[in-house]
């Protein structure tokens, strides 16, 4: 097990850590030798020749280079994969109960179960989207996604997620982001843990624009945590799962890839507690577009239009006059899976449970449930609605979002989901 070393602060800035002094060349980036006898390695997370500004690669100076292991074989996890069904995709509102945990002894990769998604890691746009349920650590196993970077958003239970650059202990409220090709096992420190994960195969998600917002606000860079570089130096039959264009593989390695001893650069996991969101809203009237919400955006090659908007309802206090004040009935050209981490989504009285999920795609009609819609149409607005102990999000894209056949299957599908809003009443009146 490799403990935390700590922090630094701040997104995608230009880190430099060693856990052995002297480990980091000076003024260069591959001296003739390194320090210690360790390996110089580059891994780019962006083409070398982007902008300046977008451009994310890190150095690693490690005690084996990456290189080297045995052959890869295909390795099988049925449930987790990129199938998202190319044949029609239903146009329903979707709505799933918490994914069970498993009865037998499950890691975090064998507990990776596919919801949905769109594009395709060769196509380097689109997500995945996948649910864990898991009750044991990676044992002697290691995990990259050479498809996308990996978006966590534990539910339940604790992670501490050992990666090639250090440790992130990740506990529900927080979201891990591990970039694309990072080597990583992840324990579970509480046992029984749940929760979602974005695989993002377009641009690298980042901080969205502010706009007339200003210099501040929503996800303050500050609170993004990168690791201190931490390393075991382990030998021993270990495996090396990968996942490359859709498929997981597997391959002998004889030592433990998490063998980093410093690295600097711009492209290394970070961690985010979504309670340090500053969520902004309506001190006037009507509820704003969720947009206000966005705490990470992957752009795609159209201004505006993102690939991916991880959204987020913290709790805040909802003050706006003579409005309905929860989520609007809505279509949206937009296509939107949430998740619950904790607590009721304002917009769902019943149903939507933490640890559950919906879809509603692009120009499915949505938004509040009868019993929501009566409560909030009556409401006293003389008096501030305190939304308290809640975290619900959203992994919002431009393309559909198609289900697995495995997700519309599954037995905790709520079937009945749509009878949540077959109690609004036809409150019409025209006048005589
Ligand atoms: O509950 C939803 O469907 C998500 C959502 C929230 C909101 O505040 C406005 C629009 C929207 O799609
Ligand atoms: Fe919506």
């Amino acid at each position: 097990m490799i403990e935390s070393t700590g922090y630094q602060s701040g997104f995608a800035n230009e880190f430099a850590t060693e856990a052995v002094a002297g480990a980091l060349p000076i003024g260069r980036n591959s001296p003739q030798k390194v320090a210690h006898g360790l390996y110089a390695e580059q891994v780019s997370g962006t083409a070398f020749t982007a902008p300046r500004r977008e451009n994310r690669r890190s150095w690693l100076y490690r005690i084996r280079p990456a290189a080297m292991h045995g052959a890869f074989a295909p390795f099988a996890q049925p449930r987790f994969h990129n199938d998202f069904n190319a044949g029609p995709v239903s146009p329903d509102q979707l709505r799933w109960s918490p994914l069970p945990m498993p009865a037998d002894a499950v890691d975090f990769v064998d507990g990776l179960f596919t919801m949905a998604g769109n594009g395709s890691a060769e196509s380097q746009h689109g997500v995945g989207i996948h649910l864990y349920a898991a009750n044991r650590d990676m044992d002697g196993r290691y995990f990259y996604d050479a498809d996308g970077e990996l978006l966590v958003v534990p539910q339940q239970g604790r992670l501490h997620i050992e990666t090639e650059l250090g440790v992130l202990d990740v506990e529900p409220q927080e979201i891990a982001l591990i970039p694309r090709g990072i080597r990583f096992r992840v324990a579970l420190p509480d046992g029984e843990s749940r929760g979602y994960v974005c695989e993002n195969f377009g641009a690298l998600v980042r901080l969205p624009d502010l706009g007339p917002i200003g210099s501040n606000g929503l996800a303050n860079p500050r609170d993004f945590l990168t690791p201190t570089a931490a390393y075991e130096d382990r030998e021993g039959d270990f495996e090396l799962i990968a996942k490359f264009q859709g498929h997981l593989w597997r391959a002998t390695i004889g030592h433990s890839p998490l063998d980093v001893v410093a690295w600097h650069g711009n492209y290394a996991p970070c961690k985010y507690d979504l309670r340090h969101f500053n969520t902004i809203g309506s001190i006037s009237f009507d509820h704003p577009d969720p947009s206000i919400f966005t705490v990470l955006t992957s752009p795609s090659d159209t201004p505006g239009t993102a690939n991916l908007d991880f959204v987020v309802f913290p709790p805040r206090w909802l003050v706006a006059q003579d409005t309905f004040r929860p989520p609007w009935f809505h279509r949206n050209i937009a296509s939107e899976f949430m998740g619950l981490v904790t607590g009721v989504y304002d917009a769902k009285a019943e149903g939507f449970a933490p640890g559950g999920a919906s879809l509603h795609n692009s120009m499915t009609g949505h938004g509040p449930d009868a019993a929501t819609f009566e409560k909030a149409s009556n409401a006293d607005l003389s008096k501030p609605d305190v939304i308290k102990d809640t975290m619900a999000f959203m992994f919002e894209t431009r393309a559909v979002i198609r289900p697995t056949q495995q997700a519309i299957d599954a037995a905790h599908r709520q079937r009945d989901y749509q009878a949540c809003w077959a109690g609004l009443k036809k409150g019409f009146v025209p006048p005589r």
